[in-house]
């Protein structure tokens, strides 16, 4: 073992993981920035704090007072070159027996915390990178068409969200109502959604707010680009269906978006950095090549228990890196707290599809789930848990925490 604590080099939340949140105890509900290590969360400030006083944390903006405050975003506004610092500092203190008496008192039992929100999140983003995805859902709404919008392949076609619905792992699911109007309605109605559905996506957090009027290359993303959460973007099929044309989705995904209290920093995903499956045809503009690096990682959903898909990263067409780049393109400013999603993850084989609107083909195809009970979409009382690991150092596994949310009756 690497670390002085019990926690092995193949733990999931081994000492090369290191994934930041945001936690409060019984003891002190002061929500304040934690670090996963194995099952136990460290007080980052506290030891921070004590670093400072005892002279190890050395010159350098004062984590204390950064990690001692209810968000990652105080963190996230440092920039790159004081996360490389922190996360090499977290990695010493946790791996030099020296540390022990000093850090011990800090550390607290998963069982014993409370996990919130780790970001507030500024703006909200989705993008639309996997292929089958889009192929797919081009198929079943507009089944008229190609299955791939003409500009699907030259730029990462996105929506903004609603960041202020954004909501931690653990948070209840209000089924949404709304209007919806099926092909052979005669008329729109008015109730609670009956194709309610999940994306499973990853999702970036940023920071190193940039000015208005400036852009971030694809080879400096990497300086803005803060880490990954697990993202559930909750959509309401019919709801979208009907209002999405000529603006895009909007009420039909704004109620809620879930993410995993768990932000796995870049850093610790080093090994899980893979080539993009292919933009040869048609070649992309000047503006979106450079290092645009894909990221393995696994994702696994289930659904009430029974896993329904096994999503693969790797497989999406456009990259974190890329979006960035287009995100700022026309100069739109980024601020630290920015949150981007991937799009859906889905892959060729019907058990990598990322969402049920692919999965049950739009209900017609229900799954069974392992209850003997068949779904088309979401039932009041469904739980959807998504999970995800990526590849670490010397063939270890990084996990990326859950998403789980419960589905509640509309209002
Ligand atoms: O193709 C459409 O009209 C809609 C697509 C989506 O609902 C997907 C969306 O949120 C983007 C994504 O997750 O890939
Ligand atoms: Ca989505
Ligand atoms: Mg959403």
């Amino acid at each position: 073992m690497t670390t002085w604590l019990d926690v092995p080099d193949d733990h999931l939340y081994g000492v090369d993981n290191l994934p930041y949140g945001v936690f409060s105890t019984a003891a002190d509900p002061t929500r304040r920035v934690g670090v996963r290590i194995g099952d136990l969360v460290l007080d980052a400030g506290a030891v921070a704090a004590i670093g400072r006083e005892a002279g190890l944390v050395g010159d350098g903006p004062d984590l204390a007072a950064v990690w001692q405050t209810p968000s990652l975003n105080a963190f996230l506004a440092l920039g790159r070159p004081a996360w490389t610092t922190a996360r090499a500092w977290l990695s010493e203190i946790l791996r030099d027996e020296a540390h022990r008496e000093g850090v011990s008192p800090h550390l607290h039992p998963l069982d014993d915390v409370t996990l919130h929100l780790p970001v507030e999140v500024a703006d909200y983003v989705d993008f639309y990178a996997s292929e089958d995805h889009a192929s797919n859902v081009g198929k079943i709404f507009r089944p008229d068409n190609a299955a791939l919008p003409p500009n699907w392949k030259h730029l990462p076609i996105g929506y903004h969200g609603r960041a202020g619905t954004v909501v931690v792992s653990g948070t209840d699911v209000v089924r949404p109502t709304g209007q919806r109007k099926g092909p052979n309605d005669p008329a729109p109605v008015f109730g609670p959604s009956i194709r309610l559905d999940i994306e499973a996506e990853l999702g970036y957090v940023v920071g190193g707010a940039t000015a208005l009027g400036t852009r971030v290359s694809v080879d400096e993303a990497g300086d803005h680009l803060f880490g990954v959460v697990i993202l559930n973007d909750w959509s309401a099929r019919d709801i979208q269906a009907w209002e999405y044309v000529p603006l895009g989705p909007f009420l039909g995904k704004s109620f809620a978006t879930s993410v995993s209290a768990w932000v796995t920093p870049l850093e610790a995903l080093e090994s899980a950095r893979t080539a993009l499956p292919g933009q040869s045809d048609p070649q992309v503009l000047p503006y979106l090549r450079g290092d645009a690096f894909g990221l393995d990682v696994h994702v696994e959903v289930t659904l009430n228990g029974t896993v329904v898909s096994r999503p693969e990263h790797a497989g999406m067409y456009w990259s974190p890196a890329q979006m960035l780049a287009h995100l700022t393109v026309n100069g739109a400013s980024i601020r630290d707290g920015d949150l981007f999603g991937s799009g859906t993850i889905s892959g060729p084989s019907r058990e990598t599809r990322g969402s049920l609107l692919e999965l049950t083909w739009n209900g017609t195809e229900p799954l069974m789930l392992d209850d003997g009970r068949t779904r088309g979409f979401l039932e009041d009382g469904d739980t959807v848990t998504m999970t995800a690991w990526a590849p670490g150092p010397r063939g270890a596994r990084i996990g990326l925490g859950e998403v789980t949310g419960t589905i509640r009756p509309a209002v």
